[in-house]
């Protein structure tokens, strides 16, 4: 039971509109699940229902024996990649990611350093945030979701941005970190480098979630 990520009737009503409708489908703890579906389908908002960034307004999440906005307001021990990260922007990436792993105190600046150069990024440079790139920023974005280790490890289309080796890292990340035991979600656009390393994948369509393989 607690191993299972168990998505039922899943519905989100904003102003009238439906952006999840129903949405049910159960997850084993490891693996990767993709997320298909053109922009507006809704595979952001169900990572952020996932992750306990927006309230449903029927129907139930449940990841790994909690339920979301009930027994937790989120996932204990998860790591998040949206495209709306804040950092600040006076600091160096490696400011920020010490900032933030000193919130939750459990890694130290081993690890964050060591998820910097993952992601390809220098834990050296001296350039504040507001210099980097948006390709850049998108390797930070990943570096702060995986430098604590995440068991749960949710990524909306973490390939925004990068150019081709930034999506070789990117895939690379996904499978060290299922090696690693984390259960990994990813939103996709027609990129085939990441789908190919998904081992369930579901298809969004008007907020409905279908599986397809
Ligand atoms: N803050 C909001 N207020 C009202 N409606 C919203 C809000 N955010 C998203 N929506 C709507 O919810 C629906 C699903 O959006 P969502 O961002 O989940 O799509 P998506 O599949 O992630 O799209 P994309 O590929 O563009 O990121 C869309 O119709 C969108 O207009």
């Amino acid at each position: 039971m607690a191993d299972i990520i168990r998505v039922a009737d899943a519905t989100k009503v904003i102003r009238g509109r439906i952006v999840l409708d129903h949405v049910t489908f159960d997850l084993e703890r490891g693996g990767v699940y993709g997320f298909l579906g053109v922009n507006g389908s809704g595979k952001s908002m169900l990572f952020r229902a996932i992750s306990g960034l927006i309230h449903l307004t029927s129907g139930t999440i449940e990841v790994f024996g909690e339920q979301v906005g009930k027994g937790v307001d989120f996932p204990s021990n998860m790591g998040l990649c949206f495209e709306s990260s804040g950092f600040w922007d006076e600091k160096t990436g490696l400011q920020n990611l010490f900032y933030l792993a000193s919130i939750r105190g459990v890694v130290g600046n081993k690890e964050t350093e060591c998820a910097l150069e993952r992601v390809g990024l220098d834990p050296k440079d001296v350039r504040p945030v507001s210099a980097y790139s948006m390709g850049m920023r998108q390797r930070l974005t990943i570096a702060q979701a995986i430098m604590e280790a995440p068991q749960l490890l949710i990524m909306d289309e973490p390939t925004n941005a990068l150019d081709v080796d930034g999506i070789a890292i990117v895939a690379n990340i996904i499978q060290e970190e299922c090696s690693r035991g984390a259960t990994v979600l990813v939103s996709s656009h027609n990129e085939p480098t990441v789908e190919a390393l998904f081992d369930r994948t579901f298809q969004m369509e008007a907020g409905r979630a279908k599986e397809v393989s």
